[in-house]
């Protein structure tokens, strides 16, 4: 039997999860108390294997991003910003025994890989949340650097998330759970949305805009591509619902947002999503940008997100 919550049910989020002034991670699981052990698989790393508290009780910042040589790229970038001295050229992926995701420490800043898909962002973020957890953090923010699929915007331009919504515009992330679909509200942090804003405004090199971004669970039926190995609607149609995207107000199209949103707001964590566009979809379907525009492109959130870091660190407020 489905029981479908509205997407506006707000008592799912913690008040408040503020002790002291500082504000902790928040874990939802009974269970959890009662282990002995808690293995994060995925991440190789456990609480009887490593020193989480140790490891990674300094971390104020998360940054997340589909691809393993973006993360590495944005740690090696904040290495720099942050003027570390130890090992500049390069940085130990602290999941090097597995090949799930990969992730790498740069003094406050962790910077993870988690795949493409909601259910690949998803398994990652809970081995996060409680790794977060059993290291004893506070006042974390998490920020999701990705690309994504513009609509009726410049590719190159970054969107700054005002709200995640699903395939039909809500603001929702449906999970489904034993039998049920559980339904999640989307919010994103309305103040560091502003903040990033305004940090976005020193950078004068690329345009940075705020939009709700809509998130798919494929990359080409479900962002309504004519160029997947299926397609059974015509052009007309794709042009019809992504102009009825844009009018809801959508800027720009990727996958894992909503359940990001979702997962991190639950656990009182202060969560952005950054995403560069790699195209104007109501242009053309096929990403064909150079590998080198590819690159600069995608440097651009991690450009705007490292330089938010450093305000807030109160290292500097200049442009890098
Ligand atoms: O560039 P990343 O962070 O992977 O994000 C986007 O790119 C992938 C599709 O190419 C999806 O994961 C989408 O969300
Ligand atoms: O069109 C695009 C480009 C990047 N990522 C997506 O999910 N869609």
């Amino acid at each position: 039997m489905a029981s479908i919550l509205p997407a506006s049910n707000i008592s799912m989020r913690p008040d408040k999860n503020t002790y002291g002034g500082k504000r902790f991670v928040h874990v939802k699981n009974p269970y959890l108390e009662t282990m002995d052990e808690d293995i994060l698989y995925h991440l190789d790393l456990g609480t009887k294997t490593h020193n989480l508290p140790a490891m990674f009780g300094d971390v104020k910042f998360v940054c997340v991003g589909g691809s393993p040589k973006r993360m590495k790229a944005f740690a090696l970038l904040m290495h720099k910003e942050l003027g570390l001295a130890e090992g500049g050229e390069d940085v130990e992926d602290i999941c090097a025994g597995t090949d799930r995701y990969c992730m790498f420490k740069t003094g406050p800043v962790l910077s993870i890989s988690h795949g493409m898909g909601v259910p690949s962002i998803s398994i990652m973020l809970h081995e996060l949340i409680k790794l977060l957890r059993h290291a004893r953090c506070c006042d974390v923010t998490i920020i999701r650097i990705g690309t994504s699929g513009g609509i009726g915007i410049a590719p190159g331009s970054v969107v700054i998330t005002d709200t995640a919504v699903d395939s039909f515009f809500r603001p929702r992330f449906e999970q489904v759970i034993l039998d049920n679909i559980v339904t999640r509200s989307t919010e994103l942090d309305k103040e560091l949305v502003e903040e990033l804003f305004t940090c976005s405004k020193n950078i004068p090199n690329f345009q940075t805009l705020i939009g709700h971004t809509m998130c798919t669970y494929d990359f080409y039926e479900g962002q309504g591509r004519l160029d997947g190995a299926l397609c059974s609607f015509s052009r007309e149609h794709k042009l019809d619902y992504l102009k009825r995207a844009y009018k809801a107000g959508v800027r720009n199209i990727e996958m894992e947002s909503t359940v990001f949103a979702a997962m991190c707001g639950l656990c009182g964590l202060k969560a952005a999503v950054v995403c560069v566009t790699l195209l104007d979809r109501l242009d053309c379907d096929q990403i064909n940008l150079s590998h080198d525009v590819l690159v600069e492109y995608q440097q651009r959130p991690q450009l705007l997100i490292s330089n938010f870091i450093k305000k807030k660190l109160g290292l500097c407020d200049q442009i890098s």
